[in-house]
């Protein structure tokens, strides 16, 4: 990581192959590269700046490797984030298992950590809604428990609102890009 000044952390968790590198480039760089993919090793960083309102925020975002190999290392990237973007892909429901774990572990160890849980390559849905692998009750009914069982951490949205607006960037998307749908959850 550079020495540049990171005003809020922000790690991208998820298994392998969920798409956690294609949204971070389309939200950096404005682009989505095709051709083969190539699985993250251990983490890579990246800054943005954004303004919210008169002022100027750094994130630095972590993209992790979703490898389970690379589990423990994942660990070190999620300490002190203010936010974790944990991702699923909707035809794989191994990765909807995989990211409760993740929301799982998070709620233990990192109270500070808004989590937002995102459901990627809904274009593969509008081409086959047959690859559906994640049941949209599922996901809301996971979402809702959570919200249940600490009703206050929904005011703490409006205290991130960069961080929604973030979230709002990536679930903003044209065909051919990464899709996603999200769906906020409270730290606790
Ligand atoms: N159809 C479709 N494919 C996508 C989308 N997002 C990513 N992909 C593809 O899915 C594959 C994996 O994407 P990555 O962004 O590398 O996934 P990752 O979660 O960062 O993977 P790891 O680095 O192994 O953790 C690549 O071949 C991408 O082109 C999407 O929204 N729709």
């Amino acid at each position: 990581m550079s020495g540049q000044r990171v005003d809020v952390k922000v790690v991208m968790l998820g298994k392998e192959y969920v798409g956690k590198t294609s949204l971070v480039e389309r939200y950096v760089h404005d682009r989505f590269l095709v051709g083969p993919y190539q699985n993250t090793i251990g983490a890579a960083f990246v800054a943005k700046v954004m303004s919210v309102g008169d002022r100027t925020v750094t994130l630095g975002i972590w993209d992790t490797a979703g490898s389970e190999r690379y589990e423990a290392m994942s660990r070190i990237y999620y300490r002190g984030a203010k936010a974790a973007i944990v991702c699923y892909d909707l035809t794989d429901s191994s990765s909807f298992e995989r990211a409760k774990f993740w929301v799982k572990e998070l709620r233990s160890l990192e109270e500070g950590c808004q989590i937002y849980l995102c459901g990627t390559k809904s274009d593969l849905l509008e081409e086959d809604r047959r690859r559906r692998r994640v049941d949209f009750h599922d996901v809301q009914d996971y979402a809702d428990s959570i919200l249940l069982l600490d009703p206050n951490g929904i005011s703490k949205l409006s205290s991130l609102k960069h961080l929604a607006r973030l979230a709002r960037v990536w679930t903003s998307s044209s065909r051919k890009w990464p899709r996603i749908t999200s769906v906020w959850l409270p730290s606790r």
